[in-house]
């Protein structure tokens, strides 16, 4: 009988929904053991270790000293750590140990906080994992409704403006070499629609917000969005129409719903919610009652297509100065490049 592997002994709350075993090609990971529902908390947990930012070269020093003041269980645990779960793989430094498991908080001064159970979870770029934190506490809860067999994911890095180049590259940086992800694997039709998917949602929440959820981290011009320099620069600097917004908010749904990332967002409230509110706005009694209309369709492929039919039309609490002709010429485009 092979030896009892070190993860076997990692302390899990007997009620929690999932186990942890080998994950194909991943290392190990975390299985559901039972259906979880959409909404489901998942895992609570409170840091193994606490380490201050430090650079690299200091950081063995520092970690050492921060594991040496751990109880005698606690340091136990922390021993158990494998690389990516390779029961042979002893991590030599203790800063590797906690470079693999670490999750930064941002919020928080000590970035470096190790969690050993929810950094067993593995990374995909379509998960069904969303973690969250309070102070430091992580709590984590399924974000779509999970099969009892299916792997528990979550995405290392927000990722859903990111066509799949742009994520190996990020992720590749980490070393982590994505494997078995139904949206990176090339020549799979999921993948070749996601990353026009992903493209779209990204120049969606360019044209509602008027900012590029990529813009922050790469040049302008590595990965533009929106060619049109007139165009973008009068998205940058002014409102859009309210009808041209509510068309982008439902595509944006219909887009998110096939990617399988429509729950993620549940934390600052459904989309419905977000939609509501938003027909508070309109200004004319007749839109009001187009959008509520709108909203009453079953599917987020019908409400973006009822909502084709406020198309142009100007609302009493508009104060969009953007010249008409460019959403003319975008629409279309946005039309042609997905099918439903
Ligand atoms: C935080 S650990 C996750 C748990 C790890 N698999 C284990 O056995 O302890 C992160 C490491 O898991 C591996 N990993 C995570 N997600 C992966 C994926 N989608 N494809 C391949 N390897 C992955 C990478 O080696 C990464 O460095």
């Amino acid at each position: 009988m092979p030896p009892s592997h070190p993860y076997k002994d990692i302390p899990i709350a007997n009620d929690a929904p999932f186990e942890l075993k080998p994950s194909p090609e991943k290392g190990w990971g975390c299985f559901a053991k039972t259906n979880i529902a959409e909404g489901s908390e998942i895992y609570i947990e409170e840091p193994l270790l606490v380490v201050p930012r430090t650079s690299y070269k200091a950081a063995e020093a520092v970690v050492q000293a921060a594991a040496n003041k751990l109880g005698d269980r606690d340091l136990r645990i922390f021993s158990w750590l494998r690389k990516n779960g390779d029961a042979t793989k002893k991590y030599t430094y203790y800063r590797d140990a906690l470079s693999d498991s670490y999750f930064e908080i941002k919020q928080s001064k000590a970035p470096s906080h190790l969690y050993v159970v929810h950094s067993r979870f593995n990374h995909s770029c379509v998960p069904n994992m969303q973690v969250t934190h309070n102070n430091v506490q992580l709590k984590s809860y399924a974000f779509r409704d999970i099969m009892a067999g299916e792997e528990i994911t979550f995405s290392y890095r927000e990722m859903l403006y990111k066509t799949s180049a742009q994520r190996r590259e990020e992720l590749q940086e980490e070393k982590i070499f994505v494997r078995d992800c139904r949206a990176c694997v090339p020549g799979n039709p999921f993948q070749e629609q996601s990353d026009s998917r992903r493209r779209l949602l990204r120049g969606l929440k360019f044209l509602r917000t008027g900012e590029d959820p990529e813009e922050r981290e790469n040049s302008p011009d590595r990965y533009p969005i929106i060619f049109d320099a007139q165009l973008k620069q009068d998205i940058a600097n002014k409102r859009v129409a309210i009808y041209l917004e509510f068309i982008c908010m439902l595509l944006s749904a219909c887009l998110s719903e096939k990617e399988g990332f429509l729950g993620y967002y549940k934390t600052i409230g459904t989309v419905e919610e977000r939609l509501s509110e938003f027909v508070d706005t309109l200004g004319t009694a007749n839109h009001k009652e187009i959008a509520r209309h709108v909203l009453s369709q079953e599917t987020w492929w019908k409400k973006f297509c009822e909502a084709c039919k406020l198309y142009g039309r100007v609302d009493a609490n508009d104060d969009s100065q953007i010249p008409w002709p460019h959403w003319g010429d975008i629409l279309p485009v946005i039309l042609r490049t997905w099918t439903p």
